[in-house]
């Protein structure tokens, strides 16, 4: 199983130590075939030492250069980073990122060697149209990206599960995956309001590799529950 931590834009680089150094003990006696990724905001970005690999939530595809706010390759080779999460629903609808854009960024990043998480999800008023609205959606946010690309991990986020304490039930995890599934051979997370009192329920659906969690994410001892439960 994969278990994927989102902090988003939270905890600070003192917070996110603090977090690490608990979590690479408790990791000590993890399961080998498990895999564990952090994704920090830019600020908390380091060296750290664990049985986990630290990602980048979003940055620029240049290796430096003229553009305010952003970081590129300079500043993560800086500290090893080689992890990047792309087309997270936030990055899309709040911060206006297009399928185009995605696409660039995905490029880049896979020609850099990264190993990438991409983000795909509906927002509820596709869900609500029925299983050919959402698979037609999801599949449009696949435009320009190599799904055979050897370090590809997918998240299914569905948007109106995220940070609502609503996850998707059993069964839409269960056949959106199955169906998703027919378009590529990557492991394929779920995200949206996992969290330890679903997580049994979530990774024991046939078709789910792995986990993308956001609040639940950002305490370390519920994190770690989920990863030992
Ligand atoms: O967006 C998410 C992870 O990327 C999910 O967030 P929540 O776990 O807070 O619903």
């Amino acid at each position: 199983m994969i278990f994927a931590a989102n902090f988003k834009m939270n905890h600070t680089r003192a917070t996110t130590k603090a977090y690490l150094d608990v979590l690479a003990q408790k990791l000590v006696s993890k399961c080998s075939e498990d895999r564990v990724f952090i994704f920090p905001p830019a600020t908390a970005l380091d060296r750290y030492e664990g049985d986990f690999t630290i990602g980048v939530q979003n940055a620029y595809m240049a290796e430096s250069g003229a553009y305010t706010g952003e970081i590129g390759l300079e500043q993560l080779e800086e500290f090893g980073i080689k992890t990047i999460l792309i087309g997270h629903s936030e990055r899309r609808d709040v911060l206006g990122e297009d399928q185009a854009l995605v696409a660039e960024k995905f490029a880049y990043f896979k020609a850099q060697g990264f190993e990438i998480v991409y983000c795909i999800g509906e927002a509820l008023e596709v869900r609500e149209k029925g299983d050919e609205a959402v698979m037609a959606h999801l599949l449009s946010q696949f435009e320009g990206i190599d799904l055979s690309y050897e370090k590809l991990i997918i998240a299914y986020e569905p948007i109106w599960a995220i940070g609502t304490g609503r996850s998707a039930t059993t069964e839409e995890i269960s056949s959106t995956h199955a169906s998703l599934k027919e378009h590529f051979d990557r492991p394929l997370l779920y995200g949206g309001s996992v969290k330890p009192e679903n997580i049994k329920e979530i990774t024991a659906i046939d078709g789910v590799d792995g986990v993308l969690v956001g609040s639940a994410s950002l305490d370390v001892e519920r994190f770690s529950e989920m990863i030992f439960a």
